[in-house]
């Protein structure tokens, strides 16, 4: 059996035969659920003569996932170009790769601490909005959600106050669901995905009117945050010192440090060059200093440094960003926020340095260089272990040298799953999934997260709300992928995790949650996002001091923090 035949075997094939109603969304997500429970792993979706391969089983989604090579998006991402451009989700390659590097130290903790305070704020919003729906029969929190995360986003990211909750209502929000509706509409209708007659359709020009109201707003929110960011930086030339104000106020300016940065990026996307907003005055010292710093951030690997130290490659080629490749996606950073790798530090060259700044650098370049060289080797000593605490290696040398023995880690062995991927190389089949399975080359591949959740070999009672099962760790280390995983997981994770945090604690201290959608009736659809097509339908109820006063011992699902008559808050 040739490979490419095999592959086929290996998946179920299944055909979406309907024509497009009304209600296609939700529909499509229903039959995707029944072939996923008919098939019980991996199958072949055709819509029209496109093959759609759904993953659910955590061995397949590890080999995608993980891969440093298959990173780019699938066909129907490119729907999205016009909407979200190729920015980070959409785009590729060394574009993806600059981008991701550039974009990581954003979400580094120290700049993760400083989204605290507004996130807070905008829950406390959100809570007391909630209040006018007390001993409400049910009410949909979806698009109160959908406002609380807009005005959370733009808040920590822009630094600007939108204030889309207290007013209630944004035309921005309403515009991303109807075009995230007709997006997914789109992506089922092949023959949609041709601009020339999408343009003409209904769908179409409902789209592209849609899309103007969202551009209209992301534009005045840039230009609004330009503006205050001009002001400050203003203030800031005139106050000749940045570092002063740090000492007085360290929380504001590091937020607004960052405001500073992100709008830097916009004004030098827009070649709009930073000296026109700093005005004339000549900069302090230190506002130089911080400065570069700003300059490294916006260009992680600078092809020269302070001290004119040229960053090369093993060859001896010089390195700028368009040669370096990412090995993590986390890339550490130290104190002020200067990405750091091996391949912009080279360590003698820091020690040698006068300038005492440089000492963090080189702390962190030894990290590094150290967990690099454990990755790949064991590492033994005939000589007695020395540590920094004892011996500091600036100036003392040992003068019989440093003896290290290395030894291949795994013995140089290659393991049996990288040998069946040479093995079964192939020039059309350029997926590698795992051992008995191949995938054509330019087949769109999903990862079904929501089916794979609900394996109960990974997820015993799959359906059960049993926070203690995530005390445990997984079977499969994709087995639990809400974030995506890999090279292409998602970047604002942590800002994700954290505002939930803070939401639930929040609502959950002031109020008793309930449902009275039992989750049997809910009709889900996938949006892009997903969603619940009568909405998310809740009740609330005021919890009384003595509640709340319990607030430690609160979890959702435990009798305590129900409204016994509802049916259920495990929807949440
Ligand atoms: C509960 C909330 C969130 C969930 C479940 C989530 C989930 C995901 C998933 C599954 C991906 C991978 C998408 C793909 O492979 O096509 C992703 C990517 C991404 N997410 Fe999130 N996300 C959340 C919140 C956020 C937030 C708050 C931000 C930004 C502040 C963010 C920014 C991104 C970006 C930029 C990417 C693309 C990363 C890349 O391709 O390098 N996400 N997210």
């Amino acid at each position: 059996m040739s490979p490419c035949a095999f592959s086929w075997a290996a998946l179920n094939n299944c055909y979406f035969p309907r024509s497009p109603p009304l209600r296609f969304v939700s529909e499509f997500f229903k039959f995707v659920s029944e072939q996923c429970n008919n098939y019980k792993g991996n199958f072949i979706l055709w819509l029209g003569p496109y093959p759609k391969v759904y993953f659910q089983t955590p061995d397949c989604t590890q080999a995608i996932l993980s891969s440093t090579e298959h990173i780019d998006k699938s066909t129907e991402y490119a729907l999205l170009d016009v909407w979200l451009g190729t920015g980070l989700i959409t785009s590729t390659g060394q574009k993806w790769h600059h981008r991701r590097k550039l974009l990581t130290p954003a979400f580094h903790y120290n700049i993760l601490e400083t989204m605290l305070e507004p996130m807070q704020d905008t829950t406390d919003i959100l809570v007391d909005r909630l209040s006018q729906e007390l001993d409400n029969s049910g009410f949909d929190v979806f698009p109160i959600m959908k406002l609380t995360t807009l005005d959370i986003v733009c808040e920590t990211t822009m630094g600007y106050d939108l204030g889309a909750l207290k007013n209630q209502n944004s035309a921005y929000t309403q515009a991303v669901g109807i075009v995230a509706e007709i997006s997914m509409k789109r992506f089922m209708l092949p023959w949609l995905h041709y601009d020339a007659i999408f343009k003409r359709t209904e769908m179409g020009k409902t789209y592209y009117r849609e899309l103007e109201v969202m551009k209209k707003f992301t534009l005045s929110v840039i230009r609004a945050r330009r503006n205050l960011l001009a002001q400050r930086q203003n203030a800031q030339d005139t106050n000749n010192d940045e570092d002063q104000l740090a000492g007085s106020a360290s929380k504001q300016v590091i937020r607004a440090r960052r405001n500073l940065l992100a709008q830097r990026q916009n004004a030098q996307d827009t070649n709009n060059d930073e000296d026109q907003l700093a005005g004339s005055a000549k900069p302090s010292r230190g506002v130089l200093w911080k400065r570069h710093v700003d300059q490294i951030l916006k260009h992680p690997l600078p092809i020269t440094r302070s001290a004119d130290i040229t960053i090369q490659d093993d060859n001896n080629v010089p390195l700028d960003d368009d040669n370096i490749s990412l090995d993590d996606d986390n890339i550490p950073i130290n104190d002020d926020n200067i990405p750091i790798n091996d391949d912009n530090v080279q360590p003698n060259d820091v020690f040698h340095s006068p300038d005492v700044r440089c000492q963090k650098v080189a702390m962190m370049s030894q990290k590094i260089l150290i967990a690099k060289i454990l990755k790949r080797y064991v590492v033994g000593s005939t000589v007695k272990p020395k540590n920094l605490r004892l011996a500091q290696n600036i100036v003392l040398e040992n003068e019989g040298g440093v003896i290290l023995t290395l030894k291949q880690r795994c013995d140089g062995r290659i393991p049996w799953w990288e040998m069946c991927s040479i093995s079964w190389e192939n020039p059309l089949l350029t997926v590698h999934v795992a051992a008995n399975m191949l995938v054509p080359a330019g087949c769109s591949i999903f990862i079904n997260v929501f089916e794979q959740h609900r394996i109960p070999e990974y997820f015993p009672n799959p359906l059960e709300f049993n926070p203690d099962r995530f005390l445990e760790k997984f079977k499969h280390p994709y087995a639990y992928v809400p974030f995506s995983a890999g090279p292409r997981n998602c970047i604002g994770q942590k800002v994700a995790m954290m505002s939930q945090k803070i939401l639930i604690a929040k609502i959950l201290r002031r109020y008793v949650v309930g449902s009275t959608v039992k989750p049997e009736n809910l009709r889900l659809t996938q949006n892009i996002v997903l969603e619940n097509e009568g909405g998310v339908i809740l009740t609330l109820k005021q919890r009384c001091e003595k509640d709340s006063s319990r607030e430690s011992e609160l979890s959702m699902g435990t009798e305590s923090s129900m409204d016994k008559g509802s049916s259920t808050d495990d929807s949440l």
